[in-house]
């Protein structure tokens, strides 16, 4: 289990993270997600005692980590696949780890197996693909069979085949009652992945709830009617306590079936062009909850601005 109290990190002026406090339980996999610069790798980093707090505390089973006896066995963590010795072979690369670590020489074969990895063993990292990196990180974190495992963003810029086994292997982790925290910036990839999900923009706690309630509660389900007497079907609406707003074209409405909209436009005798309902998709939803925490807006360039990166002068 890991447990975060009041974690709060400062640099300078700037707090990458503020006042969290979450659980992250043993036996599912625990999304961390917000966008870039939310502070997912600051905290993550707190967890394993590589930066300390400015203030509060993070727990591992119940103690910091620091305190651990053999850490590698508390904590298993992939946070930079690259950050290795590149003319290393795959197993002196682990070996090295397993014995200042005081862990037996034989996990290295068995972590080699349980990634895929025994075939390219012998074989200098250097020349890994960032698949084949990922997998080499995943197998330096299980080298203790610890757990609680934290990976830090480990799908980006892999392939679908290497995303989908790094998304089954958490599962089976989680499946097998382990600890499994894992961070992103994707709604998308979490939705598939997690079964809980911690949310955070600008260093602040935003959800903490599961990951099918979040989807719920999130990617809200709006109706759309466009009607040649809008006015008059808005204010019908307003008499019945539905607001309207106008979006391209159209009255948006929440709180109301297309039915119910239908029939009130029937006996008021408004006539209808159009009438759905619409769902916004999870990427949007987690657009939306982090829109005000997000720290760099790229600039959507409109016609007015006349210019369009990337095209003809
Ligand atoms: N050593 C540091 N010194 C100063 N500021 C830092 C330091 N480390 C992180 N920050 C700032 O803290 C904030 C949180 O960064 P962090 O890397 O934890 O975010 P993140 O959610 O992991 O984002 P990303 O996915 O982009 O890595 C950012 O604004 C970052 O610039």
């Amino acid at each position: 289990m890991i447990e975060a109290r009041g974690l709060t990190k400062v640099y300078g002026s700037k707090k990458a993270v503020d006042d969290l406090s979450f659980t992250v339980s043993p036996g599912i996999v625990t999304g961390f997600l917000g966008p870039n610069g939310a502070g997912k790798s600051t905290t993550m980093r707190m967890i394993l005692g590589l930066d300390r707090p400015t203030s509060g505390q993070a727990l591992v089973n119940g103690q910091p980590y620091t305190a651990a006896k053999v850490p590698l066995r508390e904590v298993g963590a992939l946070l930079d696949a690259k950050d290795v010795h590149g003319g290393r072979t795959a197993r002196a690369h682990l070996t090295v780890l397993a014995l200042s670590n005081g862990l037996p020489k034989r996990r290295v074969d068995e972590v080699l197996e349980l990634t895929g990895l025994t075939g390219v063993a012998k074989k200098r990292i250097r020349g890994f693909s960032l698949g084949m990196s990922q997998r080499l990180g995943i197998a330096a974190a299980m080298l203790g069979d610890p757990d609680v495992l934290m990976f830090d963003e480990p799908v980006n810029g892999l392939d679908p085949e290497g995303i989908l086994w790094i998304r089954n292997f958490m599962r089976s982790l989680a499946a097998g009652g382990r600890t499994v925290f894992v961070s992103s910036h994707l709604m998308s990839e979490m939705a598939l992945t997690a079964d809980h999900l911690i949310v955070i923009g600008r260093g602040k706690l935003l959800a903490d709830m599961g990951t099918k309630d979040f989807i719920a509660q999130n990617s809200a389900t709006t109706v759309r009617v466009r009607s040649p007497q809008a006015d008059q079907l808005a204010r019908a609406l307003a008499e019945r306590g539905t607001q309207t707003r106008q979006v391209d074209g159209y009255l948006e409405l929440s709180g109301v079936a297309t039915d119910q909209v239908g029939d009130l436009a029937a006996s008021r005798g408004i006539t209808i062009h159009e009438l759905f309902q619409q769902r916004s998709s999870l990427e949007e939803a987690f657009m939306e909850l982090t829109r005000d925490s997000v720290e760099y807006h790229a600039e959507v360039p409109t016609a007015a601005s006349g210019s369009v990166p990337g095209g003809a002068a």
